[in-house]
Parts: structure tokens; C-alpha cells; sequence
């Protein structure tokens, strides 16, 4: 038996059946059906020349109502009025189904009902027939019973109270971004229901502490044993998992194993890695339980209000939750959903990954920026103001925060002075590091920015070192406007960097990647969302590599003198300054013709016979040399 119900809303006629029947499946969001629409011709005719039917006459259409529930109940729950007068039509109605069987009773008086069906036009009951109706009705034992007295609003109120349907959508953990995700989706009018572990004597009743605190929970169900949250889903279930990464997700995956069915769909929505994505997508298919990998960026606020949102695995299962997903995604400036299929496997949390990536070195520069201009004689508010004025140029939501975060005072001091300066990661930035040396593509800036947090991280080392070797930046001596000018050069060659991995993850896996609808989905909801990524939608459309863009070029030949200037000065003056390094590092080696790898491959050619191709042979044939 699946988790479906039939909810049959029976009563004499004329007591609104069909309006509250609507209602209420609108309100369920679950398929609607008039009994009435189900009679057969012999019967109309009779309802329609005054004659009432009779059992023999109900029989095959009671039938044929069981059946449709039945048929229904495979797929969904599902609402169907009827009159079901009689004890042994209600039998025949809930036949073989009577487990998953709600039945509401609308009750009112002879005088209410007859005022009622004179009332209406069109109908082929005449209000004669009702004494026969009532005279027929076996009141129900097993119904709710509802007076027609109320409101519709009131009665499907009534109704959705007592019955407790399958939620269509399950969030489970309810940390920052579960609870933001739950609110979400229940603004969006979803019926979810929602779990949170619970550990006696410290953390107890928090998915019903969660429920009762927001008005938009209402009809949500709040659940801290596993068993009842699966069993308060319509099957299939999507349950979306928004725990922590790594064995937490598997532990979690275990829990929910026992209670779920065939075809059950469970969503990582965390920072998993995207190789154990494909291994859990692989497990779980041996027990057909289905399982799709999703990135969220966003954070606490974008998961609420709308996050960017990059689900990969199976297309057609993918499109068993898209309504979901796309319903509470941030939207574009186009009003379109900022959540798009990304591909197969793991995909999805590879684009997050990368995204981490990207957002890594966007914060590192930012960083930099920061120092460069503090060590020319800035305050915090001054660097402030002087970011504030680049938002013409070069807006981006991690710029916004950063100004906010130079302006916060503690006390006397900006807090920005009371920090710890040892930088923490949860794995994404590694992971891209990892990924970029396995497929070949050098996203040398965010291998910089990791290891500018690892090396952030031997503090007392840095304390000890900055003394043994007398490492003191002096006063800058640059421009404002050339760091501005440094800042936007290391921006592009960041995302030509995070965009040109991602490109080569797709060509080596397989995925058939978009790169123009990630930037897409990249411009807003998500923590790298800026102006220039939504340059690059249409720059993307033409070719995956930015930098073969003309204007793009144009932009780095201008910016250039800028970031040459300003890396020199750091190095001079001895101001650390990795990513913005980098990238003009980058840039010179990408962009020179006849580099030096020749000598490394005469030297490993030397010691190690490794071979060489030659500039006079074009056959590209590998070559080997006696060096001694
Ligand atoms: N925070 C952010 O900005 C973003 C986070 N993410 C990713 O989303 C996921 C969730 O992040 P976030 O909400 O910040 O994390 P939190 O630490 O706030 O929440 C983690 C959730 O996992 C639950 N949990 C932990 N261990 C277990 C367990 N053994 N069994 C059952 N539940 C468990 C926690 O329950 P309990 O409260 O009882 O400990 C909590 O509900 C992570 O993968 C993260 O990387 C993605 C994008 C942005
Ligand atoms: O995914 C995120 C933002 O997009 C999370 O906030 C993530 O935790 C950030 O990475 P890290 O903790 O390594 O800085």
C-alpha cells in the first residue's frame, strides 16, 4: 500500500459538494473528480425526467468510482464527490482501498439544502428528489462530519486540519540553510513537511520549534522521528537532505534507506563532492531509490529568498522536483528561474564545486584589495567608500558585503580590526584544486586563494617569521584608480579560470555543459552573482573560452598597465598579494607563444628518456636525443 489517500466529500445533494471537492483539491494540489461526471447515460436521463435512481442503477457507477480511485491512488491522492448515501455504497467506493480511504460528510438541514438547489440553475436534480435523499442517508460513523453552515474557506479549513495529508515535498535538517529552504517552499505555497534530528537533553523538538515560529509553517508537518517524516510524503517522496557534506550525508542516507520506497527521490542539496555524488547516485539505484546531486548558493538569505540552484543526475527524475526547485530559485533579469539542468552524475555539485572556486578567489582579491589600500594609508570606511565607488565598474554581491563589513564598528574600533586573520574552508576550494590538477587545467587562482587560507592558518609560524625575517610592507605608492583597474584584470582571468575547468570537466566526463546558462543561472541568488557575470551570458554563447572574446581582450590590454603596476609594487614593497600575482603570472604565460617548456622537456628527455616533439617536424612525432 503507497502513503496516497482518496478523500471522497459525500452529502445529499445540494450540499456543496462540488465547491468544497474543488477547493480542497486545489488546496492539496492533488486531482479533482465530480462523481457526477462518471454517470452513465441511463442515469441522467432518469435524474433528469424526476425519477430517482435506484441501487441496480448506482451499482455500476459505484464501480466505476472504486476503480477511478484505485487507478488514481497508483499516482496521487486525489478528491472525488459523491453522494455515497447508503453504508453499502460507501463499501463499495472504499472497496480494496479502505486503508488510504478519508471520507468528509457536508451536513446540513432539509430547509438549508432546499433553499440551496432552488437556488441554482442548470443542475438535472430537482429539488423534489431531496426528501428521497435524506430519507435514504445512513449517516457515516467513520466520517468528519462538517456543517454546511460555514464558510467553503471555513470548511476546507476544517477539513485540511483534521485530515493530515501526505506533504508533496520533505526538507530534512533544518541547520541555516534547511530552515531557509523550508520557509521558501512554504511561501511558495509547497505542503512540506519537515525533520530535524533530536538529541535528548540538548536539541529537542527543533523541527516543531522551527513550525511554530514562522506563520508560513502553518501547514507544515515538523517531525523528529525519520519514520513518521517518510510516511508523511506522497509517494514517490522528494525528500531534499541539507546536512553537512561528506559522511554525515552518507550516515544520514543510511537512516532514511529502511523507510523509503522504489522510486523515492532523495536530493543532496549540500556541498557533497561531486565523485561521491556519483557513488551514491550508483548505490542508491541498486535500490531504486533515485538520487540527484544539487548545488545552492546562496547562502542563509539567498536560500530564503531565492538561491541559484544546479541539479545534476537523471534528466527525467530531475524533472519529477523541477517544479520545486525552479519555484524557489532566485530569478534572472529576465524573470527566469535561476536554476537549470546541469547534466548528468555529479555535475551539479561539480558546477557548485566550481562555483566555491570562483568565490574563493572573488573574496581573496577582494581580500588583497583591501590590504593594498589599508598599507597606502586607509581606513576601513575609506576603503569602504573608495569599493562603494567602483560598483559602477565592477558591482558584485561580494563586493556589496565586503563594504558593509569594512563599516561595521565594535565599539570604538571597526570589527574588521577584531578578527582573527586565519581564514576556514569546508572542503570546496580543495576539492576544485584537486579536480583542476586531475583534469589538466590550470585554475592557478584558486589554487592561490586555498592556499592563501592554508598559509592564513599558521598564524603563530607568520607571527614568528614576520620577526626572524623582517618582513614589513611600506607605504604603497599607486593609484586608487589602478587598483580598481588590477582588481577587474584579475576578475576575468578568474572566471576564464573557473569557467574553462568547468569546460573540461564537461569534454572529459561527458556533460553536455551550458556555460552560457550557468553564468545564467550565476546572476543572481548565488555568492558570485555580479555585472560581469551577466556580461558574459552572451559571451558564452559564442565560444566557452572568454578570453578569445573581443571586447574581453579589448578590456584585459586596457587593464593590463594596471595590474603590471600594481603587482610590482606589492612585490617591491613586500605586500602579499597571491591572487592578483597570479593572474597577471597567468596571463603572461597564457598568452606567450614560444614559452619555456621546451627546456623541461629536453630535461626530462635528458634523465628520464621521456621524448620531445620538434619545431622542424610537424608530423608531431616524438623524439629522443643521446644527451651525453
Ligand atoms: N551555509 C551556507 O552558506 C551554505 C551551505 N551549503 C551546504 O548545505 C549543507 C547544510 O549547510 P548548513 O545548513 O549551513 O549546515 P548546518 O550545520 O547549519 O546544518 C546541518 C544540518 O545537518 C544536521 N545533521 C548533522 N549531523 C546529522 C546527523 N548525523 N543526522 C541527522 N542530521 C544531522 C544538523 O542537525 P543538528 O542541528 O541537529 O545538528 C543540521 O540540521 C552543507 O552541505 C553545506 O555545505 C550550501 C550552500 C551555502
Ligand atoms: O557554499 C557556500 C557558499 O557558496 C558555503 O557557504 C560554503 O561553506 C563556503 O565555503 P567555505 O566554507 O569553504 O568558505
Amino acid at each position: 500500500m503507497n502513503s496516497n489517500k482518496v478523500i471522497y466529500i459525500m452529502g445529499v445533494s445540494g450540499c456543496g459538494k462540488s465547491t468544497i471537492g474543488q477547493m480542497l483539491a486545489k488546496r492539496f494540489k492533488i486531482p479533482f473528480f465530480d462523481g457526477d461526471d462518471f454517470h452513465p447515460q441511463s442515469n441522467i436521463d432518469k435524474m433528469s425526467s424526476g425519477l430517482p435512481l435506484n441501487d441496480a442503477d448506482r451499482l455500476g457507477w459505484l464501480q466505476t468510482l472504486n476503480e477511478l480511485a484505485k487507478t488514481e491512488l497508483q499516482k496521487s491522492s486525489c478528491v472525488i464527490v459523491c453522494s455515497a448515501l447508503k453504508e453499502s455504497y460507501r463499501t463499495l467506493l472504499s472497496k480494496g482501498v479502505e486503508d488510504q480511504t478519508a471520507w468528509v460528510h457536508l451536513v446540513g438541514s432539509y430547509n438549508q439544502i432546499v433553499e440551496r438547489l432552488n437556488k441554482r440553475e442548470n443542475h438535472f436534480m430537482d429539488s423534489s428528489l431531496l426528501q428521497s435523499q435524506f430519507d435514504t442517508l445512513e449517516n457515516p460513523s467513520n466520517a468528519l462530519e462538517i456543517n454546511i453552515g460555514l464558510t467553503p474557506e471555513e470548511i476546507v479549513d476544517k477539513i485540511t486540519k483534521d485530515i493530515k495529508m501526505k506533504s508533496e515535498f520533505g526538507l530534512f535538517g533544518l541547520g541555516v540553510m534547511g530552515k531557509s529552504l523550508s520557509r521558501n517552499l512554504a511561501q511558495k505555497g509547497f505542503n512540506i513537511s519537515v525533520f530535524n534530528r533530536e538529541v535528548k537533553g540538548t536539541e529537542e523538538d527543533v523541527a516543531i520549534h522551527f513550525k511554530n515560529s514562522h506563520k508560513e509553517l502553518d501547514s507544515a508537518q515538523a517531525f523528529s522521528d525519520i519514520q513518521g517524516f517518510v510516511n508523511s510524503l506522497q509517494t514517490p517522496r522528494r525528500i531534499m537532505l541539507m546536512v553537512n557534506a561528506g559522511k554525515i550525508t552518507d550516515y544520514v542516507i543510511e537512516d532514511l534507506i529502511p523507510f523509503l520506497s522504489e522510486g523515492d527521490i532523495l536530493i543532496d542539496g549540500g556541498n557533497s563532492n561531486y565523485i561521491k555524488t556519483k557513488e551514491r547516485y550508483d548505490y542508491l539505484k541498486s535500490k531504486n531509490i533515485h538520487f540527484i546531486g544539487v548545488g545552492v548558493s546562496g547562502g542563509e538569505q539567498g536560500a530564503l529568498k531565492g538561491p541559484s540552484i544546479m541539479p545534476g543526475g537523471n534528466k527525467e527524475i530531475y524533472n519529477l522536483v523541477k517544479p520545486y526547485l525552479e519555484s524557489i530559485a532566485a530569478k534572472d533579469d529576465n524573470n527566469l528561474p535561476c536554476c537549470t539542468y546541469i547534466g548528468e552524475e555529479g555535475s551539479g555539485h561539480f558546477v557548485k564545486m566550481v562555483h566555491n572556486g570562483i568565490e574563493y578567489v572573488e573574496m581573496q582579491l577582494l581580500a588583497e584589495v583591501f590590504t593594498i589600500l589599508k598599507t597606502m594609508g586607509k581606513t576601513p570606511d575609506e576603503v569602504a567608500d573608495i569599493l562603494e565607488s567602483w560598483k559602477p565598474k565592477a558591482d558584485s554581491y561580494l563586493l556589496g558585503i565586503t563594504v558593509d563589513i569594512l563599516r561595521k564598528k565594535d565599539g570604538n574600533d571597526w570589527l574588521i580590526n577584531k578578527i582573527v586573520d586565519k581564514a576556514g574552508n569546508k572542503g570546496t576550494g580543495n576539492w576544485t584544486t584537486i579536480a583542476a590538477a586531475q583534469l589538466g587545467a590550470p585554475s592557478t587562482l584558486i589554487a592561490s586563494a586555498l592556499f592563501a587560507r592554508y598559509t592564513s592558518f599558521y598564524k603563530d609560524e607568520r607571527l614568528q617569521a614576520s620577526i626572524n625575517l623582517n618582513i614589513n610592507p611600506s607605504i604603497l605608492n599607486l593609484e586608487i584608480e589602478d587598483v580598481c583597474n588590477a582588481y577587474q584584470f584579475a576578475r576575468i582571468i578568474n572566471h576564464y579560470q573557473g569557467l574553462k575547468l568547468i569546460s573540461e570537466a564537461g569534454k572529459s566526463y561527458g556533460w553536455h555543459l551550458n556555460l552560457s546558462e550557468i553564468a545564467r543561472i550565476w546572476t543572481n541568488g548565488c555568492i558570485i552573482k555580479s555585472d560581469f557575470m551577466v556580461e558574459l551570458i552572451p559571451v558564452l554563447k559564442e565560444d566557452d573560452n572568454i578570453l578569445k572574446n573581443k571586447l574581453i581582450i579589448n578590456r584585459v590590454k586596457a587593464l593590463k598597465p594596471s595590474i603590471n603596476k600594481v603587482v610590482s609594487e606589492c612585490v617591491l614593497k613586500e605586500l602579499t598579494a597571491p591572487c592578483l600575482s597570479e593572474s597577471v603570472n597567468f596571463l603572461n604565460a597564457y598568452a606567450t607563444a614560444n614559452s619555456s617548456a621546451n627546456i623541461i622537456q629536453a630535461q626530462r628527455d635528458y634523465f628520464g628518456a621521456h621524448t620531445y616533439q620538434r619545431t622542424d617536424d610537424n608530423s608531431g612525432k616524438f623524439h629522443h636525443t643521446n644527451w651525453n
